[in-house]
């Protein structure tokens, strides 16, 4: 595998250039490119749930949750004048552009079959779209990672290969990719459909990109075998936790307990979680391990979660304790570590007593809308 978000195709001579420009950054900035959207939740034909989406705003709650003291992040995301929650907090810290189009919307559909942690357990439809992100909407200046998290095409090809231009690692989320949306019927929107990854424009990047992410539902359509030849790849398996394939390995990274209320937002969060436990310098199937915490903790709340100050603070001192971790150069270098450490286990246990704080607060919160 090639050094992660080295660009294969550039010249040395603009490589060389690119590293010296990189070095006046500030150590640890992201560059999260992707739509806030609106989310309506349907169960039976009844509407059960309208909430702030996209993965802007949960993948910006956890990097700012979670992220070390020295990481900042800047989001490119598109959003209409109908805009509903421009005073919700990830929007507020990390304002959208304002376009003509209205803001992108989704209707999710669920049923009442218990779902599968492969199946889909619910049918998506876009009823608005945004703009597109053009590459002239990205800030004019280098950043150590960037993360690439489209829900409704907004990523477009251009887009993501100016990213891998000015990121040193780039992470992807396959659903930027290879999503596709029917015709508009009579108004209830368009299907959300899934194409093969190698037939689209975006296939040629995969070797600059250092990790793409799909949900297992997803996975098919990526061709793993084929994509992790090319760079890391994860699949997120719900409920049973994810896996990670390299060139010449794989690990399978156990989950956490949750009780889920809603899984939107659940491979966003645990993208950004993922991203984060990089950025912390965990190995790979480390931060995969802070992926599926933060996975597990969007499912337990309805729409982009709300964190117990008790739970994260008990994160972030399981993350600062020197013991586990930082054999990596990470997303501070240009090549990264994949293995479990020697601490994993360690690290799953401390942080299922971060996650039994967060069942607690859920347990807490239940009882006190129940005395409401
Ligand atoms: N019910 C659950 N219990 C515990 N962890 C979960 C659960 N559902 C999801 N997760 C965590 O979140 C991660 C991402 O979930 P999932 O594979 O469902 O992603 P996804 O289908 O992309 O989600 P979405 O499209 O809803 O954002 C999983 O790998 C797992 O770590
Ligand atoms: O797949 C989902 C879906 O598109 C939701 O509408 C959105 O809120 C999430 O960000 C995304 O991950």
């Amino acid at each position: 595998m090639p050094p992660a978000a080295v660009p294969a195709e550039e010249p040395a001579a603009a490589e060389e250039e690119e590293q010296q420009q990189t070095k006046g950054l500030p150590a640890l900035e992201g560059l999260v490119v992707g739509s806030y959207c609106h989310d309506v939740l349907l169960r039976g034909g009844r509407v059960v749930g309208e909430t702030l989406g996209g993965a802007a705003a949960f993948v910006s709650n956890v990097l700012d949750a979670a992220s070390p003291p020295e990481a900042s992040f800047s989001v490119v995301s598109k959003v209409g004048s109908d805009f509903a929650y421009a005073s919700a907090p990830a929007p507020e810290r990390h304002p959208p552009l304002l376009c003509p189009a209205p803001t992108t919307s989704f209707h999710a559909r669920f049923s009442d079959a218990v779902a599968s942690a492969h199946a889909p357990d619910r049918q998506l439809r876009r009823v608005n779209a945004c703009d597109p992100i053009y590459p002239d909407d990205l800030p004019d200046r280098r950043f150590a990672y960037g993360l690439a998290v489209g829900v409704a095409g907004e990523v477009l090809p251009e887009t993501l290969e100016r990213m891998i231009r000015l990121c040193r690692a780039v992470l992807v989320d396959a659903q930027a990719l290879i999503r596709v949306f029917d015709a508009e019927g009579g108004g209830s929107g368009a299907a959300v459909r899934h194409i093969a990854l190698e037939g689209t424009p975006y296939a040629r990047l995969l070797e600059r990109v250092a990790f793409l992410k799909a949900s297992s539902e997803e996975a098919p359509y990526i061709g793993v075998e084929m994509a992790r030849r090319r760079c890391c790849v994860i699949v997120t398996e719900g409920r049973d936790g994810c896996r990670l394939y390299w060139d010449d390995g794989e690990a399978r990274v156990a989950p956490f307990t949750a009780v889920q209320v809603d899984p939107t937002g659940a491979g966003d969060s645990y993208l950004a979680g993922f991203a984060a436990g990089l950025l912390w310098g965990l190995s790979a199937t480390d931060a995969a391990l802070i992926g599926n915490f933060f996975g597990a903790a969007a499912v337990s709340q309805i729409g982009v979660p709300t964190f117990h100050p008790k739970m994260l603070q008990a994160v972030k001192q399981i993350l600062e304790e020197k013991p586990i971790q930082r054999s990596s150069p990470c997303i501070n270098g240009t090549t990264f570590t994949f293995q479990r450490s020697d601490k994993h286990d360690e690290l799953h246990t401390a942080l299922q007593e971060a996650a039994r704080l967060m069942c607690e607060q859920q347990q807490n919160d239940t009882a006190t809308d129940n005395c409401d």
